[in-house]
């Protein structure tokens, strides 16, 4: 009643004849007394507005007109000034389809565990990529593995791999897997495992949740350190627990949203620089990921909440390229100047991918060599490398069907294959190796950073 109400009154002052016929048909059958006195109130309103002298022009006219006549049916009605706003057009949600209620963080955490295993790999894993951006240990962090997850028995078999790789190349690097869960598009395009854990377009959100949080458990329990990308502000509250390292990718770092999110995360945090190659957005996300944050977010019981964070004290930089690659000596040391001039960390974590391969997956080896013998010459801002790499090599589209696609090869960006991947590592851990041995003065000194 008081929505056809206000649907009168709209209708008198802006209507079509259509709209205004199919209204007063509507009211006439649900509150013709009232009805009646407001058609009454609405020609009376009319008949002076338009006799008024000096004459008023027809839109302001139609709607004062409208507007009287909205407002005696109002009244008539006995409706709340307050209620208004419920019979209003609706002004929010407009192109929303509709909310699917989600597990909630404590919730997924009770039914998917972290166990004693996992807690071990967790905080032996973040300890040394801590202490390997703050210089007290001298090894490489290689963060390595599949541009993202799709398949958890081939992420599984990846991590066996490296878990056996990591164990042997343990006194120069510290090998930490690529578990990455979401992908930032620059257009669109399948947005991972958790967006959309069928491959399908049916973007089961609750499922993708879990797959992921069970996935982490599984990696962590066999002793494999975890990196991933943090683009939902949400998710952490779901996997954070299970995650070692965390990107900021190029998309997002300069980003509000994402940088108050890295300031509360647990784990040491690299920022990309600018899908464009800049490296200030990257620095400013630091300066802003190390201050403490208030912002919107979730609590473990799923309630909306203000989250305050204190700082993440141990955000660093990503040179992942943009309109040229930036892994070179010169690209390194105008990082580490910009870094000096604003009392940030020097050290420097190099993605051998996206844009310093140029999106070819076979330039990884040579931007890989190059950086280690810019380590090996004693570039001490050089902490670790990043690699995308999968069981095999090359990508394929994402036809939706799991068992119909090729096994342990990517379907977001192309990545090396493992045995290019362990050729890398072995050789580069034996060049290490070497040169720590050959250094007279006790092997090249660590960057000592603060
Ligand atoms: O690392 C993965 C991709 O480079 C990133 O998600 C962007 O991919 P797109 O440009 O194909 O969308
Ligand atoms: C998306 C990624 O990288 P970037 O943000 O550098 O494009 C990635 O590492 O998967």
């Amino acid at each position: 009643m008081a929505f056809l109400g206000l649907h009168l009154g709209n209708a008198c002052a802006t209507g079509s004849l259509y709209k205004k016929r199919k209204v007063v048909q509507q009211c006439f059958r649900q509150q013709p007394l009232a009805l009646l006195i407001t058609v009454f109130i609405f020609i009376t309103a009319e008949v002076r507005l338009w006799t008024a002298d000096p004459p008023r022009h027809y839109p302001e006219k139609a709607t004062a007109a409208g507007e009287t006549a909205c407002g005696c049916f109002i009244f008539l009605n006995n409706i709340h000034p307050q209620e208004r706003n419920n019979i209003m057009e609706k002004t929010y949600d407009i192109h929303v389809e509709k909310f699917v209620p989600l597990i909630s963080p404590s919730q997924l955490k009770d039914r998917i565990p972290l166990s004693q295993a996992s807690h071990e790999t967790v905080v032996a894993g973040r300890r040394a990529i801590a202490d390997i951006l703050g210089g007290k240990d001298p090894r490489l962090l290689v963060v390595t593995g599949p541009c993202s997850i799709h398949d958890e028995k081939a992420a599984l078999d990846y991590a066996a791999r490296l878990k056996a790789l990591g164990d042997r190349v343990n006194d120069t690097m510290l090998l930490v897997m690529r578990t990455y869960f979401e992908k930032p598009r620059t257009t669109v395009g399948w947005k991972g495992l958790i967006n959309d854990p069928w491959l399908n377009g049916s973007y089961d959100i609750g499922t993708g949740l879990e797959r992921a949080r069970r996935l982490l458990v599984q990696i962590t329990e066999m002793g494999v350190p975890t990196a991933t990308e943090m683009l939902d502000s949400i998710v952490p509250q779901y996997i954070a627990g299970l995650v070692c390292w965390a990107a900021i990718g190029a998309r997002t770092t300069e980003s509000q949203t994402h940088r108050e999110m890295a300031s509360g995360l647990s784990m040491p945090v690299g920022f990309k620089n600018c899908t464009d190659g800049s490296l200030a957005t990257a620095i400013n996300a630091m300066i802003a990921a190390r201050s403490s944050q208030s912002f919107l977010g979730i609590d473990p019981d799923g309630q909306a909440c203000i989250v305050k964070t204190t700082g993440n004290p141990h955000a660093h930089i990503v040179l992942r390229g943009g309109t040229r690659p930036n892994y070179d000596t010169v690209s390194i040391n105008e990082a580490v100047s910009m870094l000096s001039a604003k009392d940030l960390t020097r050290s420097i974590l190099v993605d051998c991918s996206h844009d310093n391969s140029r999106k070819n997956h076979e330039l990884q080896a040579s931007v890989w060599q190059d950086v280690i013998n810019q380590r090996i010459d004693g570039n001490k801002s050089i902490i670790g490398l990043m690699l995308e790499s999968n069981l095999n090599a090359g990508n394929q589209k994402n036809t939706g069907d799991l068992a119909a696609m090729a096994y342990g090869v990517s379907i977001t960006d192309a990545c090396i294959d493992w045995e290019t991947t362990e050729q890398l590592i072995i050789s580069a851990h034996e060049q290490l190796s070497h040169a720590n041995t050959a250094a007279t003065d006790g092997g090249f000194h660590r960057y000592k950073v603060g």
